[in-house]
């Protein structure tokens, strides 16, 4: 029989009558015959707690690779305690279970503290104790790197630990389990008709995902695409199916709609890249070529990557999350640096992205023209927009996320219009 994966966000266990639910929830699949692997993220807000508390002792602007260290065995507990509570709550109610850290769970993972990326997962542990009828609950958002050391996966990266797991457990039923009914055209507490998906295709999701959906880490999606998974998304609190994640694309060559769904990322900042003194040689980088090389140095994914005129001298913008600001201003400071060169980096914060997600969004330039009229009527400042076929993206300050996206949304219609493209996203 095909294995299966729950796992349960923070939210689902927020309270201890959550964890109680969780546990009965649990049971229940139990009793119909499986024994699940649980995936489970820290209760509530633990981890912004967790977060806080580090930054008592070492400040947020602090980043040596030792504090990161220790912050990450600190923030890598959150999990640690919610799966031992879950295992607690299990036995309690007669249910075999085991709690696994990430490194008893058999994760590799390797890159930087903080952003750490799976490597491989020996799933032995977790296999013999379902084997033996025994529900394994693993601590999500972590695994040790080469060191022993643990890692944690970035913010909302249980999801990548539960993805992972089914890839690992022959490509198991992966059921992620939230507060939400599953995908949305728009995140319901914004956009309160936003409308649920009842399937919804991989590569919408992983645009979606990318562009700060949070309801699925975007890493999370491009695996379970990348590995054909069987993900859904359902809510705790209900009965309701949710949304299944349909692998592929669609089958819908030019007459699917352009638009899908509007999200948003509110934790945004856009960083200006001054480079001073002289012009570089031929032969020598660029600031676009150290801006790249410190990203990749800090792992950090930018939107608007851009410039203001041809040349080889230019200033260089471009958008990370705000917890990436200072780390990547630090590398492309030393990126210049080794490159003998001066620069000044200036960060812009409180800003958000908000990303209409279609198909042939670039071919269709029609789109980009209807959403900056939107946005212009919502009385919206658009300060930076890029589109690529699969996402049109517009920076905005942070206090206009809300009515950017209703705006967006209202004019793509994608509320009201019934879909007949049920290989691609359907309404329920
Ligand atoms: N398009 C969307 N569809 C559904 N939920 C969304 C969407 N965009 C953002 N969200 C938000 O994602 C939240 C769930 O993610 P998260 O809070 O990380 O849950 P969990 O604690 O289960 O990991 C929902 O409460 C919802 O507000
Ligand atoms: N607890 C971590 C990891 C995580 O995945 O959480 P959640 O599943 O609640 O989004 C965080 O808050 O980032």
């Amino acid at each position: 029989m095909r294995r299966i994966v729950l796992k349960y966000g923070g939210s689902s266990l927020a309270t201890i009558e959550n964890v109680w639910h969780v546990a009965e929830l649990v049971h229940d699949v139990v009793r119909q015959g499986q024994t699940p692997a649980v995936v489970v993220s820290a209760r509530g807000d633990t981890t912004d707690e967790l977060v806080a508390t580090a930054e008592r002792f070492s400040g947020a602007a602090e980043h040596t690779a030792a504090l990161a260290r220790e912050r990450d065995q600190l923030l890598a507990c959150g999990e640690i305690s919610s799966a031992a509570q879950l295992a607690l709550a299990l036995r309690s109610r007669g249910v075999e279970a085991e709690s696994l850290t990430g490194a008893q769970a058999g994760l590799s993972v390797s890159g930087p503290h903080g952003s750490g990326v799976i490597e491989e997962i020996d799933a032995s542990r977790v296999r013999a104790n379902l084997d033996a009828g025994r529900v394994a609950v693993v601590a999500g958002f972590q695994g040790t790197n080469a060191h022993d050391d643990v890692t944690t996966l970035g913010r909302g990266g249980s999801d990548t630990t539960a993805v992972a797991l089914a890839v690992a457990l022959d490509r198991a039923r992966c059921v992620l389990n939230t507060d939400v009914d599953g995908v949305f055209s728009a995140d319901p507490s914004l956009v309160p008709d936003a409308r649920l998906f009842s399937t919804v295709s991989g590569d919408v999701l992983c645009e979606m995902a990318f562009g700060g959906a949070r309801v699925v880490h975007p890493r999370a999606a491009e695996l379970a695409q990348l590995f054909g998974i069987e993900l859904w998304v359902r809510n705790t609190f209900t009965d309701r199916p949710g949304t299944r994640v349909l692998s592929g694309g669609s089958s819908m060559i030019e007459t699917a709609p352009a638009a899908h769904a509007v999200v948003h990322d509110g934790d945004v900042a856009y960083l200006s890249v001054h480079p001073l003194g002289a012009e570089p040689e031929p032969g020598e980088a660029g600031p676009r070529e150290l801006v790249a090389e410190a990203l990749a140095a800090a792992g950090v994914p930018a939107d608007f990557v851009g410039d203001t005129r041809l040349g080889a001298d230019v200033a260089v913008g471009l958008a990370v999350s705000s917890s990436a600001a200072t780390p990547v201003a630090e590398a492309v400071t030393a990126a210049f640096t080794r490159a003998g060169r001066k620069v000044r980096v200036d960060t812009v914060g409180s800003l958000a992205t908000v990303s209409l997600v279609g198909s042939g969004l670039l071919s269709r330039p029609r789109c980009l023209a209807d959403a900056l009229a939107a946005l212009r009527e919502a009385r919206v400042i658009p300060l930076a927009c890029t589109t690529t076929q699969s996402r049109c993206t517009v920076l905005v300050r942070d206090e206009d996320t809300g009515t950017a996206v209703r705006a967006l949304h209202d004019a793509f219609e994608l509320d009201a219009r019934a879909r007949t493209d049920s290989t691609l996203v359907s309404a329920s």
